[in-house]
Formats: C-alpha cells, sequence, structure tokens
C-alpha cells in the first residue's frame, strides 16, 4: 500500500505513519511524512538537501485526544470554537481521529495518499455530541516537487443538509516570521481575531506581534522569506477564507506544545471556507477544496 506505512509504540509515531522519498532528478530525494491521526502531513520537503517547508513544533504531543501543533492540522466540522463561538474540541474532530489510509500508490516520482473519514471514525470525546450528521471525507494528498492537497465532503445523510467549516491549517516553516512578508492579499477585507475588528489589508502581511485574521480571500498568496531564501507559494481553489496566524511571544508563552523560541520560526496561512463562508450542502451533495504549496528559491 504505503512506501511504507508502520504503526510504532514510541514517540512520535504511536500513530500509524506513511513516509516515503519523493525522487529529485536535481538532487537529494525530497522526503514526507504524514500520520493516520487527523491525515495529518507532518513534513514535506520537495528537495531532500533543503530545509523543511512545513514547521512541526519540537514539544508536538502525539498522544490520542490530543492536536499534534504544526504540519497541515485538518480542521473540521468547525473551526475554532466555531461559528456559535462555543464548539469544543478546538477546531473539530476530525485533526483527533484516526482516518483509514483508502490508497497509496507512487508514479513517476509522485506519492499519492488517499485518506478517508466518516462519523463511525470519531472517537468518544468530551463535549462532542453523539447525535451527528453522516458524512465522508475524502482527503488526497500528493507528493511530489508541489504538495497538492484536495479534501472532498459529501453529506450522506437522507435526514437533512450538512452545514460545516473547513480549513487545511497549515504551518510552514519560516526563518523568521518578523522578517517574511504574505503576498497577495492587499485589498482583502479582514476580521481580525485579536481586536475583534473589521479591516481592510493594505500592502503585504507584516508580523509584529499577535497576528490571527480571517480573510476574505481564497486566491494565491506568496511567502516571501529573505531569511531561508524562498518563495512559498499556495495557490487556493473553493477556498472563500485564508487564515493567518502566528501567536507571537505572548501568547505563544501559554502553549505548552510549543518550545519558548519556536513562535518565530512558523507562520500558518490557512486555507478553508469558515465563519460567514461555512459551507452548507444538502443529501447527496459534496464539496472540495484544494491547495497546491510550491517552493522556489529566490536567485
Ligand atoms: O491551538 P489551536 O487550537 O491549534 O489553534 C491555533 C490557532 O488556529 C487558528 O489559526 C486560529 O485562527 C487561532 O485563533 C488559533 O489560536
Amino acid at each position: 500500500m504505503c512506501p511504507m506505512f508502520e504503526r510504532q509504540e514510541a514517540t512520535p509515531r504511536e500513530f500509524g505513519r506513511c513516509t516515503g522519498d519523493v525522487p529529485n532528478p536535481d538532487g537529494a530525494p525530497g522526503h514526507f511524512l504524514a500520520v493516520d491521526h487527523g491525515a495529518q502531513v507532518l513534513d514535506w520537503r520537495p528537495d531532500g538537501a533543503g530545509d523543511p517547508v512545513l514547521f512541526t513544533s519540537t514539544r508536538a504531543e502525539y498522544r490520542p485526544g490530543k492536536a499534534i501543533r504544526g504540519g497541515i492540522p485538518v480542521c473540521f466540522p468547525w473551526f475554532g470554537p466555531g461559528r456559535s463561538g462555543r464548539k469544543r474540541p478546538a477546531h473539530g474532530f476530525a485533526r483527533l481521529s484516526e482516518w483509514q489510509l483508502a490508497g497509496a500508490r507512487e508514479q513517476d516520482g509522485v506519492t499519492t495518499l488517499d485518506w478517508h473519514f466518516d462519523e463511525a471514525l470519531i472517537p468518544e470525546l468530551d463535549h462532542v455530541d453523539p447525535r451527528r450528521n453522516n458524512f465522508t471525507v475524502d482527503y488526497r494528498q500528493v507528493f511530489g516537487r508541489d504538495l497538492e492537497l484536495h479534501v472532498s465532503v459529501r453529506n450522506t445523510d437522507t435526514r437533512g443538509p450538512l452545514v460545516f467549516e473547513l480549513a487545511l491549517h497549515t504551518y510552514f516553516r519560516v526563518g523568521d516570521v518578523r522578517r517574511i512578508e504574505v503576498h497577495g492579499l492587499s485589498g482583502a477585507d479582514y476580521f481580525d481575531q485579536v481586536s475583534g475588528e473589521e479591516r481592510t489589508q493594505i500592502g503585504p502581511i507584516q508580523f509584529d506581534g499577535e497576528v490571527d485574521r480571517v480573510y476574505a480571500f481564497g486566491d494565491t498568496a506568496v511567502i516571501a522569506d529573505p531569511v531561508l531564501g524562498r518563495r512559498i507559494t499556495l495557490d487556493q481553489s473553493s477556498a472563500n477564507r485564508t487564515i493567518v496566524w502566528n501567536p507571537g511571544p505572548d501568547k505563544a508563552a501559554a502553549m505548552s506544545d510549543l518550545d519558548f523560541d519556536e513562535w518565530p520560526q512558523f507562520v500558518c496561512v490557512e486555507s478553508g471556507n469558515v465563519r460567514h463562508a461555512a459551507i452548507h450542502l444538502q443529501p447527496g451533495e459534496s464539496h472540495e477544496l484544494s491547495v497546491r504549496i510550491g517552493v522556489e528559491e529566490f536567485a
């Protein structure tokens, strides 16, 4: 099935993991790692010799019922505390559930993993209402020179509509968040989750302290990183919101699964349909969200 699929006891691999090499004609082979806990991608390096594209905390916890800090968590069926502001667990139960690896193949140096999740796989969790809709989520991850992610949610319940939020909460590794810029969102309106204000972005996004914003934006965003000397491009399809987050030093200090000096090493640029852009599906309908991540060294 998978190039290598194992279930190990030791941290951080107590979950089933799928790992493999991405052949790279230009140099050292690339690498990826995904685990069945949340179907979470934890590592992807198109060039094995280069810096990781994704950030994973050195203090990330790998245990049932806990979200892994880093990589690409899937937020579903709600984002943060949900539209009511009261939902728990934060960001929904998908990132706390063991997904099924439905298929894995490698062709021409590109590895494709297919993950499956439905209501029968939700673990028993405090706060989660046991009366739930039926749904399926099929999630394809394609590891090559670019990383492609496609999430498809279907309402398989004949009883009524399925209303949900969905986001791919990508943690990007950066040299120093205080020196990066995120381009492409100038002119986009956003909700500032720190101040509670509606605002409009002027120019590139820069980071000076905590940033937590939900942008009404779903096109291409580019992270320009002068420290690591690279540009990361995030192409989004069917995302109506882009969430940009870094906790800054004060919030980070209160996070037990992040080392105190790690907050400048990442930025989250998250693709989704959240808040007012939540998705409504009638029985039998489906929704697909896709992103493509590419990396380019500065000349
Ligand atoms: O700590 P977590 O539940 O993983 O959430 C981490 C962050 O996720 C998103 O970016 C939200 O916009 C933030 O408000 C939240 O703090």
